[in-house]
């Protein structure tokens, strides 16, 4: 499938980027183009690679191989003028656990450009975190809280976030994607988020990229993927010796009488033509992010 193409308002363009852990090599030549204005969700099997793709974009991991430009210069390592355009929320957050919330936030606050005061006390208010709390004594959600709240306030122009929501009750989850989908209103903000929870996804009307083999095997906006991928499903009494062979079958399956095929872009009358030609039964659905995920990740 092809990978999103270069564009004027590109924020992220990754070419052949390669990183290894000894022995393990986790990102293969992966190539990724990310526009601006839009909120990408990363999915991935445990053990993808997701935590270590977002690290090497953003220079917190050093890369064997391949080029990185962030705002279209070349990303060697963290700092300088585009920390104040990026925020970062990290899988787990155990900086600073003496400070108190309001302590660490003024703090933060002194390296930024921009700091969105009325923002913090706002989310602080809306979601119970005590600004006098030492770090520390703070709760694992608690902390992502604190994580977000301290990646949103500098009005970033890119938010990575790895696995933000993973602590989070589901109150706060929902919470959290709104002030998300405020935040992207603004024209020109750029999201990329990595989580298992689709349904997540589903709510940001996200575009869907999916990292596999270590490789970004697509970049699709959601509708999309809901337009063009279906789950065929022929059924037949006598059974399946051999799967049926359709055009754009991503994966067949033969469970007793049926045969359930992905399939990308299927043409319904060649469905037809052949249910009729193998004498079975025809059904066709739209699959949701989830079983999406399962068949293809
Ligand atoms: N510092 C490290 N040293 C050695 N191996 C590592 C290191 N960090 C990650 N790995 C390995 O790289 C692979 C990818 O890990 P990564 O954490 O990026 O996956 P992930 O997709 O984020 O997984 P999850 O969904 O479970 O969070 C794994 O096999 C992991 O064991």
């Amino acid at each position: 499938m092809p990978i999103s193409e270069t564009t004027a308002s590109t924020v992220l363009q990754v070419r052949g980027l390669e990183k290894s852990f000894k022995q393990r090599q986790v990102l293969k030549a992966l190539d990724w183009s990310v526009p601006g204005g839009r909120v990408i969700g990363l999915l991935g099997r445990n053990g993808a690679g997701k935590t270590t793709l977002l690290r090497c974009l953003l220079g917190l991991s050093p890369i064997d191989g391949g080029t990185i430009e962030l705002f279209g210069q070349p990303m060697i390592e963290p700092g300088g003028e585009r920390m104040h355009r990026i925020g970062f929320v990290p899988q787990t957050f155990d900086l600073f656990p003496w400070m108190k919330v309001r302590a660490y936030l003024d703090f933060t606050a002194a390296f930024y450009e921009r700091w969105d005061n009325a923002l913090v006390d706002r989310l602080l208010s809306s979601w119970e975190l005590d600004a006098k709390q030492k770090i520390g004594e703070l709760s694992q959600g608690q902390r992502q809280k604190l994580a977000i709240v301290r990646a949103i306030a500098p009005d970033p122009d890119l938010l990575v976030l790895d696995e933000p929501v993973a602590s989070l009750d589901p109150q706060a989850r929902r919470a959290f994607m709104s002030e998300l989908l405020t935040l992207m209103r603004v024209p020109g903000k750029t999201v990329i988020f990595s989580t298992h929870i689709t349904a997540d996804l589903e709510r940001a009307e996200a575009d869907i990229a999916l990292l596999r083999d270590g490789c970004i095997q697509f970049t699709r906006p959601l509708a999309e993927l809901r337009e063009r991928m279906k789950r065929v499903v022929f059924h037949r009494v006598s059974g399946w010796p051999y799967p049926p062979v359709v055009a754009g079958a991503l994966k067949t399956h033969v469970q007793g009488d049926q045969a359930v095929l992905l399939v990308e872009d299927p043409v319904m009358e060649s469905l037809h033509a052949l249910a009729a030609r193998e004498n079975a039964g025809l059904r066709i659905e739209t699959p949701t992010l989830e079983d999406l995920f399962v068949e293809l990740a």
